[in-house]
């Protein structure tokens, strides 16, 4: 067998820390003359650069103390390693017609591609791939992606499905790197060769809490504009976390088959009751938002970012109903420690001579823990208290004496543990390596794992993005103790740091955005990620309405605001169908098609002169009848409109995009037009001038408010009163058009950003 692995990103952070190490002790493992290897690092970066860089890399990936075979290795690996500048389709034609050359016979050549770029180069580089790298003579193709998989399920599976355009199911490898860590790996293990002690004592019968933890000292200092996307329950809890709940909850099969295993995983994930906003805290380091100033210039969704969280989670089944699950996370915390903490309720009581240490009575508590990471013992491993039962090994873990500095470890003396630890402690990233050779399926996530997971925290995240969360000082975390009461968690202290900084620095307006805004839905962020949002939520709806219906009729606005939601959609969609999409015009002032007023000039200059549309699928307003604009003897009201009837299925629209004007006009309906209020017309010109003093062209509320979809996008502070006024407006006045706007059937979403929600810049 020949296999090329190719990491893509092969510079870049992930690779230089991990990958390349894992990569040389994958070589070693299996090198042989049977089993040959080359290894690729592609990136954009040129030729000369990149080789410098890797070189740089390789000098710096040594093998282990005194492991002679790697030593001996080490040479031939590096020489099999190779830079490949990667950015055109040529580029990777020209890497992929290598995998075939050689010694091997034909049908034993694989392809392993490990995706270390950010997830929004997925689509084209897969695509890059699929064109140019399927070949006869490759019998296995893999591609490797990193989280964040989305940031909420719909997005999720947009990924999903635009990763499925190129690779099946069986050719894609989703990493969690903690399904890899030694000790994870050893849970099921424990589970089942214990299966007599243990399952009878997993349960609601016996188990009075479960807490799952993974507390970091780093912050994420230099990761900021990141980190304000993710915050810390899209980093860890809704991956890592609820991964490691699944691992200690789920039944356990008696056939322990990868396939049964996921089948049982899914199961238990779909028991698990969706988070609730009263059932989760946040927290944010004190000095974030001082980091979040230098590195991001937009602040405004930086102050809602959580770096803790903390979230109680149910099981609605049989054994786990009412026993809580305590996932807690985050960044600066008073020490390091991965763990599932598995705590039994008391049942017997002592009476005499029951002081710690001096009595052979039980001690409390009694726990089993999975210690996944760091913490206070010698080395990752499984502790049992000896007052539970004493427990047999699976192969690959060595019973050792628990020995450590502390007097306590998860409120036990270390001498009341039973202790094993793995034989080989492999660090996570050479295992996910190592069982993506050798088609271990269990280390990475199914695409069907990966929507439950997202089932279980997508409810919650709007609401945890609504208010500001408590501050905590760095390695002091006091502040952030919570209580359980019912299935609710609040902190147990008042907020006083929080208190004390805003008046320092008159820092957080706790600024609270609900879900709705006059009654529909509302989505408020940072404009940069209102943007992007908005995108995915056009490029969806395109997505959908060309699978459904064929055709996709998208009408846009004019003005400044959709230029940068344009160029949005151009840069991350190459994708979107376009041959199936017609492009009409919301209004259109009165000047000719080549003018600076012109919107058509605008739709023209920032998407279609971009992007694959055909020709007849752009509607431009006829408000040019060779060189007489807008004369109403051409009617070109009543053209368009009848365009519309003849194209546009029943007249109506899949999308229409609107924007919101200071004085509360949207498309061209201005403020107390006559013209606004016409219950029979579809499209209208308007007399009324603005400040341009150029009259207009627009379709009128009775056609806007057939539409499926009606998308009101507002950026800026400027936007801030009228956004004020109108919120408390609940009947439909001409004084403001947009209250004009209530779609019948269809849905109305209004996209807001922080400056104009706020009226902070
Ligand atoms: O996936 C992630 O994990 C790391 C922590 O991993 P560990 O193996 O060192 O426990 C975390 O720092 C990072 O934010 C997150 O994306």
């Amino acid at each position: 067998i020949h296999t090329n692995i190719v990491i893509i990103g092969g510079t870049g952070d992930l690779a230089r820390k991990y990958l390349w190490g894992s990569a040389l002790q994958l070589f070693v493992q299996h090198y042989n003359e049977n089993c040959t290897f080359s290894f690729y690092a592609g990136a954009r970066v040129t030729q000369d650069t990149g080789h410098k860089a890797l070189g740089h890399i390789l000098e710096n990936v040594q093998c282990g103390a005194r492991d002679q075979k790697c030593e001996k290795l080490r040479p031939t690996f590096i020489e099999n390693t190779k830079y490949v500048m990667l950015k055109t389709d040529e580029q990777y034609k020209e890497l992929c017609d290598q995998f075939g050359s050689g010694t091997e016979t034909d049908e034993n050549i694989q392809q392993i591609f490990y995706l270390s770029v950010p997830s929004s180069a997925y689509q084209s580089v897969s695509k890059n791939i699929h064109t140019n790298c399927r070949r006869d003579f490759i019998s296995t193709t893999r591609v490797v992606l990193e989280k964040p998989f989305g940031h909420d399920k719909r997005s999720a599976e947009v990924q999903a499905a635009v990763i499925g355009q190129y690779f099946n199911d069986n050719e894609v490898r989703r990493v969690d790197h903690y399904l890899a860590k030694s000790v994870s790996k050893q849970v099921l293990s424990f589970r089942s060769v214990n299966r007599d002690n243990v399952e009878s004592l997993l349960s609601n019968e016996f188990v009075d809490r479960v807490e799952i933890v993974m507390k970091e000292q780093i912050g994420v200092k230099g990761r900021i504009d990141f980190y304000d996307q993710t915050g810390v329950i899209r980093d860890v809890m809704q991956n890592h976390l609820t991964e490691l709940l699944a691992l200690v909850a789920m039944e356990l099969p008696m056939n322990m088959s990868a396939e049964n295993i996921e089948q049982y995983k899914l199961r238990l994930l779909s028991q698990v009751t969706p988070v609730n906003k009263d059932a989760i805290l946040t927290g944010q380091y004190m000095e974030y938002i001082k980091e979040a100033r230098e590195e991001v210039k937009n602040t405004s969704q930086s102050m809602l970012t959580p770096t803790f969280s903390a979230a109680l989670l149910n099981i609605n089944s049989a054994r786990w109903r009412r026993v809580p699950f305590i996932l807690t996370s985050g960044k600066h915390m008073d020490e390091r420690s991965s763990h599932i903490r598995i705590l039994f309720r008391e049942r017997e009581f002592c009476v005499s001579g029951c002081v710690d240490g001096n009595s052979t009575f039980t001690k409390y508590p009694r726990q089993l823990v999975f210690q996944i990471g760091h913490g206070h013992v010698p080395s990752a491993g499984i502790l049992v208290s000896r007052s539970l039962f004493k427990p047999k090994w699976p192969p690959g873990m060595n019973e050792l004496p628990m020995t450590s500095k502390d007097s306590r470890i998860h409120g036990q003396s270390p001498g009341d543990f039973y202790y094993a630890v793995p034989t080989n402690d492999i660090p996570a990233y050479t295992t996910v390596v190592s069982d993506l050779y050798n088609d271990v399926r269990e280390t990475f996530v199914s695409a069907n794992r990966m929507l439950a997971l997202w089932d279980i925290w997508d409810n919650v995240l709007q609401d945890t993005q609504s208010g500001a969360p408590r501050l905590y000082k760095k390695y002091e975390a006091e502040n952030l103790h919570f209580v359980a009461e019912g299935m609710k968690l609040k902190y147990l202290s008042e907020d006083l740091i929080s208190h004390f900084v805003q008046q320092e620095e008159s820092r957080s307006q706790h600024v609270i955005i609900p879900h709705t805004f006059r009654n529909r839905t509302l989505v408020c962020k940072s404009t940069q990620k209102l943007l992007s949002d908005l995108a995915l939520y056009i490029y969806t709806c395109a997505l959908t309405t060309v699978k459904n219906r064929g055709d996709f009729h998208l009408a846009l606005s004019g003005g400044r605001t959709p230029v940068v939601l344009f160029k949005e959609i151009v840069s991350n969609y190459p994708m979107f169908p376009w041959e199936q999409t017609h492009i009409w015009q919301v209004d259109e002032r009165c000047a000719s098609h080549d003018s600076e007023h012109s919107n058509f000039l605008s739709i023209l200059s920032n998407l279609v002169n971009f992007v694959h549309i055909p020709y007849f699928n752009i509607h431009p307003m006829p408000v040019d009848f060779a060189g007489k604009i807008c004369d109403p003897e051409n009617r070109g009201d009543n053209l368009y409109e009848k365009l519309i009837n003849q194209n546009v299925p029943l007249g109506i629209f899949d999308l229409i995009l609107l924007g919101l004007g200071t004085d509360g006009h949207t498309a061209s309906l201005f403020p107390d037009v006559k013209q606004i209020e016409d219950s029979i017309k579809f499209v209208s010109l308007i007399s009324k001038k603005d400040n341009s003093n150029i009259d207009r062209m627009t379709l009128l509320p009775p056609l806007i408010n057939k539409a499926r979809e009606v998308t009101v996008l507002v950026t800026g502070v400027e936007k801030f009163d009228i956004l004020h006024k109108i919120s408390s407006i609940n009947s439909v006045t001409t004084e403001f058009p947009i209250t004009l706007i209530s779609p019948v059937s269809g849905n109305l979403s209004w996209f807001i950003d922080l400056e104009a929600w706020t009226g902070y810049s």
